[in-house]
Order: structure tokens, then sequence, then C-alpha cells
């Protein structure tokens, strides 16, 4: 299998590059032209999504996997362009070179396509209705995708994180080292999910050589507010030895916590669609967050 690998550096991608080696050859792509490590890849700007067509018919892929995406929920409040033109006009693009040719594309959206006033874990086919622009662009891509007429898997994921990157667990862990006190918002809920818990899956589904195209949610199971979530980072990191001393985690309201961008009240995603389609059993927030901290470099 020839695999077509956009956003190589993120924290999917990452886990990604180590997760499909099994399945083929996997080109991956930066934004810069290197890996992390300084190695050479090839270069993929999604400032420019009319130059991914050509990309694609160089490489020549059976599988394009696409984990590049602008991530900065804040941010995209200020620059909805650019957060358009990553999660909406670029996937389009990709999109359009997979179906030209037959190739299989894979694709990542959020929990931040539904506005969160929902009361049981959201299935793939409850109506979406974003709160924000970051959301919005996602929500575009999705529909871009299953417009072009390309074989397609999307899998919606939430709360990403993983022991490298820029994502709340190591915010968090940043903090604790800083302050005798954490005040974190518990009216949020979700379910924390690793980027090696997506990856892993993605090269298990992609094994399985699926022929139906759709959309399937994958995160880990339970759920958790984004306080529970920094509760467990701070508990699990002391019990490691990665944090000298235990800072306080307090229990705020969102209303206490403004940011630029509304997030969903409660983002829960039913995935057991995935888990029957696929055979795939996934695991408890909780367990993922032992093996992310286990995997962390002490001091
Ligand atoms: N993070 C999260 O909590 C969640 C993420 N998702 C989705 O999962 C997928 C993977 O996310 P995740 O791994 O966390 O994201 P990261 O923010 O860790 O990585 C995103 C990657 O996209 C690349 N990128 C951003 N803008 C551009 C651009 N203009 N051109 C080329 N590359 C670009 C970045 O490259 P560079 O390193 O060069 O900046 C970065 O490596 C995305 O589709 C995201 O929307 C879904 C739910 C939650
Ligand atoms: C740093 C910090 C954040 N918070 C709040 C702000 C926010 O409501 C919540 C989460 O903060 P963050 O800004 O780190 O997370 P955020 O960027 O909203 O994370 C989202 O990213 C995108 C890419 C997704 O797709 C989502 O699934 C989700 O993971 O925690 C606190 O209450 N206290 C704090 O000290």
């Amino acid at each position: 299998m020839r695999i077509l690998l956009l956003g190589g550096n993120g924290q999917v991608g990452s886990a990604l590059r180590r997760s499909l080696a099994p399945l083929g050859t996997v080109i991956a792509t930066t934004r810069s032209g290197a890996l992390k490590d300084g190695t050479a890849c090839e270069r993929a700007d999604f400032d420019v999504p009319d130059a991914l067509p050509a990309l694609v018919a160089r490489i020549v892929p059976d599988v394009v996997i696409n984990a590049a995406a602008h991530t900065a929920v804040d941010r995209a409040e200020n620059d909805a362009e650019a957060a358009f033109r990553a999660n909406a006009q670029a996937p389009q693009a990709l999109a359009a070179a997979c179906a030209e040719r037959d190739a299989l594309l894979v694709h990542y959206s959020t929990d931040y396509v539904f506005d969160g006033r929902g009361t049981r874990p959201y299935r793939e086919d409850d109506a979406t209705a974003p709160l924000g622009v970051y959301g919005a662009s996602k929500l575009a891509g999705e529909q871009a995708v299953r417009d072009s007429g390309a074989r397609h898997l999307i899998f919606r994921t939430a709360w990403v994180y993983a022991a490298h990157g820029s994502n709340f667990l190591r915010t968090m862990l940043r903090l604790a080292r800083e302050r005798d006190e954490l005040r974190v918002v518990a009216d949020q809920v979700g379910a924390p999910t690793p980027a090696v818990l997506i990856a892993d899956v993605t090269a298990r589904v992609l094994a399985q050589a699926p022929s139906r195209s759709g959309t399937w949610h994958l995160t880990a199971t339970g759920a958790t507010s984004w306080h529970g979530f920094a509760e467990a980072i701070v508990a699990g990191a002391h019990a490691r030895g990665l944090l000298a001393r235990m800072p306080r985690v307090l229990p705020i309201a969102t209303a206490d916590y403004p940011t630029p961008a509304a997030r969903p009240a409660y983002s829960v995603l039913d995935c057991s669609a995935l888990q029957s389609d696929f055979g795939i059993e996934l695991p408890d927030w909780r367990t993922g967050l032992a093996t992310v901290l286990d995997a962390l470099p002490r001091g």
C-alpha cells in the first residue's frame, strides 16, 4: 500500500507514521519539508490548496491520510480565512484529486461540529451546529470530502493529546510546575483521546480494506470534564514522579474562563458504530491517559 500522509509532524500525524509503517510505504509531508527530527520529507502547504492535486498526482498513492489542520480554536475566531483554507479548501482539493485517481481518503474531524446541547453521546447522523469558526471550518471540510465523490473514511475524534506537541495535558503539566493552584472548567464534558489510539485504530481499519465510505466517531470511551481530566493528569503525573508536588485543581465555570471561541458544554461521541463495523474495542480515557503518562520523559 502506498500511503501519502499529510501533517506528519502533528500529534496524530506523528503517531500515524509509526502505526502505518507495517501497512506499506508511507510518504509523509509537513509544512516545512522536514520532520521534527530534522529528516527531510515532502512539503505540503495547506495555505495553497490548489497545489495539493499536483502532489497527489506525483506521489500516486493508494491512500491519502489528511492529519493536517488549523487546530488553534481561539485563533481561528480572528482568522476565519486561514481556518477555512486549511480545514475546508485543502481537504476539498485533496478529495478531488483522490476522486480523480480512485485513491481512498482518510480525513479527521472534531466533536466541535456539535453545539453541545445534547444529553446523550452524539451519533454520527445527529444534527451538527458548530459554535465557533474552527468547528464550522471542520464541518465544511467533512462536507467537501463527502461531496467530492472520493472513497473516504471520516473519523470524528475529540480532546486529542500526546506526550509531545501542543495539547491540554502538556499545558496542565507546565502550569502544575509553575503554580500552586490550577483553575479549570468543570462544565464542559468530553472524552480525552490519545493520538496513538487514533493512529492505531486508523491502521487497523485500513488493514481491513474497508469497502464503504462513511463517517465514524473515534474517541476513548467514558467521559469527564476538562477539570476531571486535569485532576487525573496531575495525580497520575505525581504518582509517576513526573511532578514534585501536587497543585490544587479547582473546578470553575466556563463563564469564569472567558475565551474568544465558545466550546460545546457536552461533546461525548457515541463510538458504537466504529466498534461494531470494524470489531475494534476502544479503551476508557483513564487507560489511555496512563499509557501517555508512562511515555512521558521524566524531569
Ligand atoms: N487536537 C485536538 O484536540 C483534536 C484534533 N482533531 C482533528 O484531528 C486532526 C489531527 O489533529 P492534531 O494531530 O491534534 O493536530 P496538531 O495541531 O497536532 O497538528 C496539525 C498539523 O497540521 C499542520 N498544519 C497546520 N496548518 C497547516 C498548513 N497551513 N499547511 C500545512 N500543514 C499545516 C501543522 O503543521 P506545523 O507543525 O508545520 O504547524 C501540524 O503538524 C485534525 O484534523 C484535527 O482537526 C479533532 C478533534 C480534537
Ligand atoms: C489552560 C486552561 C484551559 N481551560 C479551559 C479552556 C477550555 O474551555 C478548555 C480546553 O482548553 P484548550 O484550549 O486547551 O482546548 P481546546 O483547544 O478547546 O481543545 C479542542 O481542540 C480542538 C482542536 C478540538 O478539535 C477539540 O476536540 C478540543 O480538543 O479548558 C481552563 O479552564 N483552565 C486552564 O488553565
